[in-house]
């Protein structure tokens, strides 16, 4: 019945949440994570929100884990690849950023491996 179901989509969304924040914790704590940490400055980036159209950060993501926003995967894969994809969009291939996209986001899906939530 509803009262029934409802549980049901508040343990999904507790289930997800513990390994969500373990992934986001072990990519924040990752050495090639200092350009995601938070949001890009506009300060020191002027040009980038006129480029970057839906950016994204580990804090971001943290913040929204915790407030419980990612009922599903796919919801949190989405938010956690628009970093790599925009860092990836922004920068220059042999740059230091561009690579540090590549390594956190072979990372991400090593780690969504190990907590089971598959492709
Ligand atoms: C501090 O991070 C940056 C500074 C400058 C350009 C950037 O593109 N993508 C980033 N994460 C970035």
């Amino acid at each position: 019945n509803n009262e029934n179901s409802r549980k049901e989509i508040v343990d999904s969304v507790d289930s997800l949440f513990t390994p969500l924040k373990a992934i986001v914790q072990s990519m924040r704590s990752h050495s090639s994570a200092w350009p995601f940490l938070e949001p890009v400055k506009k300060s020191e980036v002027p040009n980038y929100y006129d480029i970057i159209k839906s950016p994204m950060d580990l804090k971001t993501l943290n913040e929204q884990v915790r407030s419980k926003q990612y009922s599903s995967r796919a919801q949190f894969v989405t938010d956690a690849q628009k970093i790599f994809d925009n860092c990836r969009t922004f920068n220059p291939p042999e740059s230091d950023y561009f690579k540090c996209a590549t390594t956190m986001e072979n990372f991400f899906y090593n780690k969504l491996r190990d907590h089971g939530l598959v492709d």
